[in-house]
């Protein structure tokens, strides 16, 4: 079989935030999107740095927010409330992982869920299982317009999603049901892995562990999503390099898929740039704004 199709994420992020600019220029007021950062991880603030550029070149306003890594969580909270509170912000981002010390499911509570950009907030993933309209993970939904992308009508198919976390695996699995597949939750613990995702029609690798997904477990003409983002040492490029690669082995899985995405270049471009979209989505929302169609 000749080489699958390759998914530029890259090109098809930039695409989706060009039409979110045009809305945006037409709007009376600039949505804000406020994003905050516990702590100096460095792939943290690299992640940071280029949403704020990406926000301003949409035409909205970023509030960044750098605390430092001895923040209690009832400083956190109080930061919270404020931004809730602030009419100017119309979605706020509270980047994790967070500090062990604070309970991240507190502070994903207590985020007003009409600003709840990251979708993570328990009344927008339980808007999303129950198909209400709502705010949608940014991840999983990049991952979906990837996939529609090459493969527009997924109704029918046998989808295969790898890692049931709440920020990629479990919203991923409801809109793929929603997309009318027959989905499968894998994860470290299934029997047989390689035989659950020969089965997928669609798989998408979340599962965080460089190259485990084997080119020989794809079934041939698959469409292939690999989430992941793993920093390996790369020797080859020379004494203490590295480089990014996925959650799949994409040279074996290449051979076989019938479209893949790259990483990078594949789905983190997405995730930023529907974030882009959910903050033009809860601007229009709050603030009674015709939603446009993107
Ligand atoms: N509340 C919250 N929401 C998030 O959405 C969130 C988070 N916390 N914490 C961290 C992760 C990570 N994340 C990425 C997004 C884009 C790229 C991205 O664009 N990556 C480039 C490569 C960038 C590079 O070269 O390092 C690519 O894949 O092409 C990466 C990582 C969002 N996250």
């Amino acid at each position: 079989m000749s080489d699958a199709a390759l998914i530029d994420g890259k090109a098809t992020a930039e695409a989706l935030r060009a039409r979110i600019a045009a809305a945006v220029a037409t709007l009376p007021e600039p949505p804000g999107l406020a994003v905050v950062l516990v702590g100096e991880d460095p792939a943290s603030q690299v992640y940071v740095r280029n949403k704020a550029r990406q926000t301003h070149e949409a035409g909205m306003r970023s509030f960044e927010h750098r605390l430092p890594v001895t923040t209690s969580q009832g400083e956190l909270l109080d930061l919270v409330a404020r931004l809730n509170a602030d009419p100017a912000v119309d979605g706020i981002l509270v980047q994790l992982p967070l500090p062990s010390r604070i309970d991240a499911n507190a502070v994903i509570e207590a985020i007003d869920p009409a600003k709840d950009v990251d979708g993570f907030h328990p009344m927008n993933t339980g808007r999303l299982a129950a198909g209400l309209p709502g705010l949608v993970p940014c991840t999983p939904l990049g991952c979906l317009m990837l996939a529609r992308s090459v493969r527009p009508d997924l109704s029918g198919l046998e989808a295969v999603v790898v890692g049931r976390s709440n920020i990629v695996g479990k919203p991923m699995a409801q809109l793929l049901l929603a997309e009318s597949c027959t989905v499968t939750i894998a994860h470290s613990r299934t029997r047989d892995l390689a035989e659950v995702c020969r089965r997928a029609d669609i798989l998408v690798a979340a599962v965080g562990r460089p190259r485990m997904i084997e080119g020989s477990w794809i079934k041939p003409g698959a469409v292939v999503i690999d989430v992941g983002i793993n920093r390996v040492a790369a020797p080859d490029l020379g004494e203490g390099k590295t480089r990014l690669v996925g959650d799949v082995d994409f040279a074996g899985a290449r051979e076989r898929a019938g479209a893949i995405t790259p990483v990078p270049g594949g789905v983190g471009p997405m995730t930023i740039a529907c974030l882009l979209r959910n903050t033009l989505q809860a601007a229009c929302r709050r603030r009674g704004w015709a939603a446009p169609d993107l």
